[in-house]
């Protein structure tokens, strides 16, 4: 069978003046696949997907949306819906005005769904869209992505000022759509503990290149923790890649490279050590601190 892709991102670079803030950057993502954008603050989120959503341009490599490029494609364009974390509306827009406008930009819109979740979310009808607190223009966000059903739905941090229990409505929703109606949704997050259950793939940017793409059950499987005393831990691990170190008085911490396999379990138990898989969002976190760590654990001890 083959995979049809709904992105194919190909040796895209971006640079601000000194700023490279996407390097090389290339993968793809099937459609009807819920794929996380994730990387530390500044390492290029938002400038890729202004880029899929045609809103910039990549000074070197190409973009493709359902096989088209975005740049400038109005057409092409009417498949997405791109909802940035600062969204700015009319100054004289309401609740109204995005019900009443959603549908011309989105032929599958449904005006179920925008009802419910602006009961759901209680956002009001009354003050003008620009008078919303954040959690409040986060909703109206989601409001639009959920309601749009567009093929390709783009939520850059979604949850910005969203309470908790908003936070577990806008989860809730979000499968609930995918499930009854697959699409491709691309989404930016920093609060990966709480949303990997929401992901299938997950792309890492980091200095605006990409350090890591898979499944996220692959990336949930690709690095271990190791803690207790250093000498202990450094041979339980040997000669591993460190990703990242924690040290504590005489105690580190190390999350490592690698699976956590019953032969490693079976040592660090014997070295009295604790070892466990390390999550998505440690092992993101990991990611965004190479620089930070030294890669074998010769040094562990200093
Ligand atoms: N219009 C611009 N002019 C100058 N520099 C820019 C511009 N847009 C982005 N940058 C720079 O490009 C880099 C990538 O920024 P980007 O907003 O894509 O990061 P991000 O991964 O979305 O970050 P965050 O998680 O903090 O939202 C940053 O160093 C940023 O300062």
């Amino acid at each position: 069978m083959t995979t049809t892709h709904a992105l194919r991102i190909d040796g895209v670079s971006r640079r601000f003046g000194r700023t490279e803030a996407l390097a090389d950057v290339s993968f793809t993502v099937p459609e009807h696949t819920i794929c996380g954008l994730l990387g530390r603050n500044g390492a290029g989120k938002t400038t890729l997907m202004s880029i899929l959503a045609g809103h910039d341009r990549a000074d070197r490599g190409s973009v493709q949306v359902f096989g088209a490029d975005p740049f400038e494609n109005a057409p092409a364009m009417s498949s997405v819906s791109f909802l940035r974390d600062n969204q700015r509306y009319p100054d004289d827009y309401y609740l109204k005005h995005v019900l009443r406008v959603g549908p011309l930009f989105h032929e599958n819109w449904s005006v179920e769904i925008a009802e419910e979740v602006a009961e759901r979310f209680r956002l009001p009808a009354k003050p003008p869209v620009k008078k919303y607190s954040r959690g409040q223009l986060s909703a109206l966000g989601v409001l639009i992505g959920l309601a749009s059903r567009a093929p390709l739905t783009i939520f850059d941090e979604p949850y910005l000022g969203l309470d908790a229990t908003a936070r577990q409505l806008f989860y809730d929703l979000l499968i609930r759509e995918y499930s009854a109606h697959p699409r491709t949704i691309l989404m930016s997050t920093h609060l990966i503990d709480e949303m990997d259950g929401l992901l299938e793939h997950v792309v890492v940017l980091d200095r605006g290149r990409v350090v890591r793409d898979s499944t996220v059950e692959d990336a949930q499987q690709a690095a271990f923790t190791v803690s207790g005393p250093a000498t202990a831990v450094e041979k339980v691990v040997g000669g591993a890649r460190v990703l990242r170190t924690h040290r504590a008085g005489g105690l580190v911490s190390l999350t490592i490279e690698g699976a956590l396999t019953p032969a490693l379990a079976d040592a660090a138990s014997a070295a009295g050590v604790q070892v466990q898989r390390a999550t998505l969002q440690d092992f993101v976190a990991a990611l965004g601190a190479l620089d930070e760590a030294p890669l074998t654990t010769e040094g562990i001890r200093a």
